[in-house]
């Protein structure tokens, strides 16, 4: 979670930076659609400083210090009783048929009060944001013609038709996105803070369709956009973190209007409002679910649900591996390494909300909800886990970087790091010797082609200034998560599998990780190699082998906990 210095707000202490307290004026934020435009909305008011965090305030309320809620504060969150934060992802309301199911799930859990968060419909993020790629070469006349403005407009009001809605539900969104394609080809530029606010269509079209499906089945139900509700993040477009201002300005915004005037709140995902410029930002490709586990800490809830389509998080991938099954159990911290070395699944950032509020997050299939799925808490039972789940990202680059001063010489890994950190790029995995770093870079971080190359060729020549580097590009890291605590029995395994396929292993990195082993190999054998690995450990007895052979050493399975340590000690 990102902070910068305090700035106390509406009953709670939020972070901003010094520079902009006392200097408040009112004026309307960056983005231009209803909503974000204006300052006082159902009698709040959004209050952007110059240069500092906008987050809501009741009308003439005045800031306060206090951290605590009040005990009447406390009371009224208590007679809200919101239970659960219910998540959808595009896939789950892909079509009219597929909302009509989700609202019936919805529905068929009467004994809860949930919070729903949406996705966009489908595949809409990938078509706004190809749609804005088009935009930017294909010209001012020509942008209203782009394939995938028509497959979106054609979806939505498609979607609209099939549910028996009021077209104006999304024909002014439609409307705008049009004219922010044309805006974007005429600019020919398609800034990182535009293809947010383009992005952010999606959310706010699936969501309002959503809202407007459950009013029409007599369930009362509000839209909210994230932007508005009190999701207030840094402003770093299109990967943007959630600021802690967001938890109090969230909760306080659900409760009070559920007071006020009960439904259920149906809100975007993925979408934040940048502190500083009060435009919209995004939370990073899937940031859906951390608006969901943001929500469930916001308000305490008994449990976050986030709905896919298969049926929880599985062994491996199952685009590379059909043979994947679901995992019953995880912690907090195999979910979040799983998610940060490739997993689609879950959304890296996600799992912290949920960890620092010790709410479970429980993964489950829309399509087939009576499947169990996986739950995710803090803790679980490791004492007959070996390998959880094997998880590939493909497309790393990997760099050797050997000085080429002496032996001996202090300061050369800081001085590797601090060019990184200037470049402000990010370190996957990292092994080193005295003289050599070898480590791994995500350009899937990045979005654009160029900016990639770009950033690897600034790279290589600050690092050439202390050192021989050897930039070595489609790589694979393979992560065995599971319990490091054996992890020389995973690696055995592993690399007995390896080897028996002709795999030569080139980086290898267990780190201060206790829950994650990562292998770099090279992208060609990168498939082959999950899938050997999957068959070795998943399916062939040899994890029941292991719990027989402790169990005949021990008189029981290893006892370790989820930290790896052992039990006992
Ligand atoms: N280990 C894994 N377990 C489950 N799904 C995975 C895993 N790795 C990749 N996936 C992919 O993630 C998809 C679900 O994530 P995502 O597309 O973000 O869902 P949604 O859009 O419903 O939130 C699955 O359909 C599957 O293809
Ligand atoms: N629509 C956004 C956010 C998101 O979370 O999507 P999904 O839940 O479908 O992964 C995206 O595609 O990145």
């Amino acid at each position: 979670m990102a902070t910068a210095p305090a700035l106390r707000l509406a009953g709670v202490s939020v972070r901003g930076p010094a520079s902009g307290l006392g200097r408040e004026r009112e004026a309307p934020c960056g983005a231009a659609r209803p909503g974000l435009q204006c300052w006082r909305r159902r009698g709040l008011v959004l209050r952007c400083q110059s240069g500092a965090v906008a987050t809501t305030l009741k009308k003439g309320e005045e800031a306060s210090s206090s951290l605590e809620s009040s005990a009447a504060e406390a009371a009224r969150d208590r007679a809200t009783g919101f239970t659960v934060v219910m998540k959808f992802g595009g896939s789950s309301v892909a079509t009219a048929e597929r909302m009509k199911e989700v609202a019936d799930l919805v529905l068929s859990f009467p004994e809860e009060t949930p919070v729903v968060v949406l996705s966009a419909m489908g595949k809409t993020t990938n078509n706004l944001l190809l749609a804005g790629e088009k935009a930017v070469s294909c010209g001012a006349p020509k942008a209203s013609e782009i394939e995938e403005l028509a497959v979106i407009k054609e979806l939505h009001l498609r979607t609209i038709d099939e549910l028996g809605l009021d077209e104006s539900i999304v024909s002014g969104f439609l409307d705008e996105l049009e004219q922010l394609l044309k805006g974007v080809a005429m600019m020919k530029e398609l800034t990182l803070r535009t293809r947010d606010y383009l992005v952010s269509f999606g959310e706010c079209m699936s969501t309002r369709i959503f809202a407007a499906h459950l009013n029409k089945l007599g369930k009362k139900a509000r839209q909210y956009d994230a932007f508005d509700l009190g999701f207030i993040t840094t402003d770093d477009f299109t990967n943007a973190d959630i600021l802690e201002a967001t938890y109090p300005a969230v909760a306080k915004r659900l409760h009070g209007d559920w007071i006020d005037d009960p439904a259920i709140p149906i809100v975007t995902g993925f979408l934040g409002k940048g502190w500083k410029s009060c435009a919209v930002t995004t939370l990073g490709r899937g940031g859906s679910d951390l608006t969901a586990t943001t929500i469930g800490k916001a308000l305490g809830l008994r449990e976050i649900q986030v709905w896919k389509d298969v049926d929880g998080v599985l062994t491996c991938d199952p685009n590379i591996y059909a043979n994947a099954v679901p995992v019953p159990y995880l912690t907090f911290d195999e979910a979040a390494e799983l998610a940060y070395f490739g997993a689609q699944v879950l959304h890296p950032q996600s799992m912290r909300p949920a960890r620092e509020g010790g709410i479970p997050v429980r993964v489950k299939n829309s399509y087939n909800r009576h499947a169990p799925g996986t739950v995710i808490t803090k803790t679980r039972d490791m004492r007959k886990s070996i390998l959880t789940s094997i998880v590939l990202k493909s497309n790393i680059t990997m760099l050797d970087i050997v000085s080429t001063r002496m032996l001996g010489q202090y300061g050369f890994l800081a001085k590797v790091f601090s060019i990184f950190e200037d470049l402000g790029i990010s370190v996957d995995s990292v092994a080193t010797s005295e003289v050599s770093i070898s480590l791994t870079l995500d350009p899937s971080k990045l979005w654009s082609r160029e900016l990639i190359q770009q950033e690897l060729d600034n790279v290589v020549e600050e690092l050439e200034k202390i050192a021989v580097v050897h930039l070595l590009q489609h790589r694979s890291i393979i992560s065995l998560i599971g319990n490091v605590q054996r992890s020389s029995l995973i690696l055995e395994k592993a690399f007995n599998v390896l080897r028996r396929n002709g795999v030569n292993v080139q980086m290898i990195s267990q780190g201060a990780s206790k829950v994650n082993i990562s292998l770099v190999v090279h992208d060609s054998e990168a498939k082959q190699c999950v899938q050997a690995l999957h068959s070795a450990f998943f399916e062939n007895g040899f994890l029941s082998e292991v719990e027989e052979a402790d169990l005949a050493q021990n008189g029981s399975p290893v006892p370790v906990n989820s930290n790896g340590a052992l039990y006992g000690n």
